[in-house]
């Protein structure tokens, strides 16, 4: 799967109605971002996209997952543990393969952080901690990416690389972000979320900032 149109998405906590009823049809090679004010339902849309695309995802959380006893490299392995058998992810535990010590070390290279690579990510700032989830989903390399704010916490240079990395890696993605220009910089369609539905949905190069900013 590398795109996906989903119908009648609906999320509700306590009764009380979060999302949709929503439609949303992602083609393949088209870069999403989902914008809208705090609490519209953007990490909510995400995770319903999730529990549907699953095995077919590379995905950055907003609150990471990271597992905090672990170092680095082991938080990077977790976004391909499916696809080894138990007996393989035991041993890399405890020694990792050096095929995949390379894999791993290529990315964080990439990613400004080869020198972390055996640290807990506990010992980490939120920016690397960032980095190491977007290093667990390029090392996933799913055919889609679903990434719920994922350069929040990156300084400007930093965020820009990482939005170009995501577009370079990843054919077909739905990205949640609160900054507008990157948005628009860096995705090919504007997805606009208010209250839960569908607010806006425009390609990214027939709008302006002003545009979006009527969501806010
Ligand atoms: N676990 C939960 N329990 C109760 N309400 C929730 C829960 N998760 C989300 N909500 C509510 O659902 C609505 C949408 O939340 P969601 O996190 O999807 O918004 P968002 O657009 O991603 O916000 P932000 O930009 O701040 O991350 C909000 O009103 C929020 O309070």
């Amino acid at each position: 799967m590398s795109g996906f149109d989903f119908s009648g998405l609906t999320a509700s906590f306590s009764g009380e109605r979060v999302i949709g009823p929503l439609s949303l049809r992602v083609e393949s090679g088209e870069q999403v971002a989902l914008v809208g004010k705090s609490g519209a339902g953007k990490s909510t849309l995400i995770r319903l996209i999730h529990e549907r695309v699953n095995r077919d995802a590379s995905l950055v959380p907003q609150e990471l997952g990271l597992v905090n006893a672990l170092p680095v490299f082991h938080n990077v392995f977790m976004g391909q543990l499916d696809r080894h058998p138990t007996w393989y992810s035991t041993i890399t535990l405890i020694r990792p393969f050096a095929r995949n010590r390379a894999e791993v070390s290529g990315l964080l290279k990439t990613l400004g952080m080869s020198e972390k690579i055996w640290m807990p990510a506990a010992s980490l700032s939120g920016g690397q901690r960032q980095r190491v989830a977007i290093a667990r989903a390029l090392y996933r390399n799913a055919p889609i990416l679903l990434a719920d704010e994922p350069i929040s916490a990156l300084d400007g240079p930093m965020a820009h690389m990482v939005m170009e990395l995501l577009k370079e890696r990843f054919a077909t993605s739905v990205i949640a972000l609160h900054d507008v220009d990157m948005a628009l910089k860096y995705c090919t369609r504007i997805v606009g979320i208010q209250d839960g539905q569908v607010a806006l949905d425009e390609r990214s190069d027939r709008l302006t900032s002003a545009d979006i900013m009527s969501l806010y």
